[in-house]
């Protein structure tokens, strides 16, 4: 099961993410978000990790620009999602919120031939219903699941053995700023397993 750190907004933590070895590092280039970085810190950190730098998207662009992979953190359109299977679809991350909209959504994605997903919850700031994530991985054993992970409940998501997990704001000192302890008990609680 991979890991991925999200939200990550400081070169030291991008490097000491890649040191110990966490699968993928997030950056949110969403201006609204706490922890938002600009695209070119992207790029600085590509520069410096051998671990796949993930952009986050909400409202940006959706063309692949310094980063490995770019996640696209809201419910795309039939049409964006066609034009995105022009490109390398595998270069993308789609969000799935964990709800009976997301299940629909999935459907198009699914069609699409979409092969990344991340399942995470409907609205920031509140937890995944296991429920949904379920039925989800039912669908898509591979997706990531995310939503509320913390050093504390992170079992309960590997529980689920999705393909990944993804934390963000559970692993923080402060927003854009992650607490090395906390990474390490995320990383510890993945690799020993249930
Ligand atoms: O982290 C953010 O601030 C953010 C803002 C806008 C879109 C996505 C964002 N983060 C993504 O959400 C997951 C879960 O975050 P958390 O662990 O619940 O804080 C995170 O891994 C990012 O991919």
């Amino acid at each position: 099961m991979k890991v991925k750190i999200c939200g990550v907004a400081t070169l030291d933590d991008a490097v000491f993410l890649s040191q110990i070895g966490i699968d993928m590092i997030g950056i949110v280039n969403e201006p609204s978000s706490p922890r938002f970085a600009k695209r070119e810190f992207n790029r600085i950190v590509k520069s410096k990790v051998d671990k796949p730098v993930v952009g986050v998207t909400v409202r940006g662009s959706l063309s692949l620009q310094a980063e490995d992979m770019l996640q696209v953190h809201r419910v795309l359109s039939l049409e964006e999602i066609s034009s995105l299977t022009t490109l390398n679809i595998s270069n993308f991350i789609f969000y799935v919120p964990a709800s009976e909209e997301g299940k629909e959504y999935l459907k198009d994605l699914a069609s699409a031939g979409v092969k990344n997903i991340l399942v995470d919850s409907p609205r920031k700031g509140e937890k995944t219903s296991f429920k949904v994530a379920k039925e989800i991985l039912d669908v898509f054993p591979e997706a990531g699941v995310a939503g509320g992970i913390t050093p504390l409940n992170v079992m309960d998501f590997v529980r689920l053995n999705p393909g990944w997990i993804d934390v963000s704001s559970g692993v923080e000192s402060y927003p854009g700023k992650k607490d090395h302890d906390k990474v390490m008990k995320i990383k510890e609680a993945v690799r020993n397993g249930v």
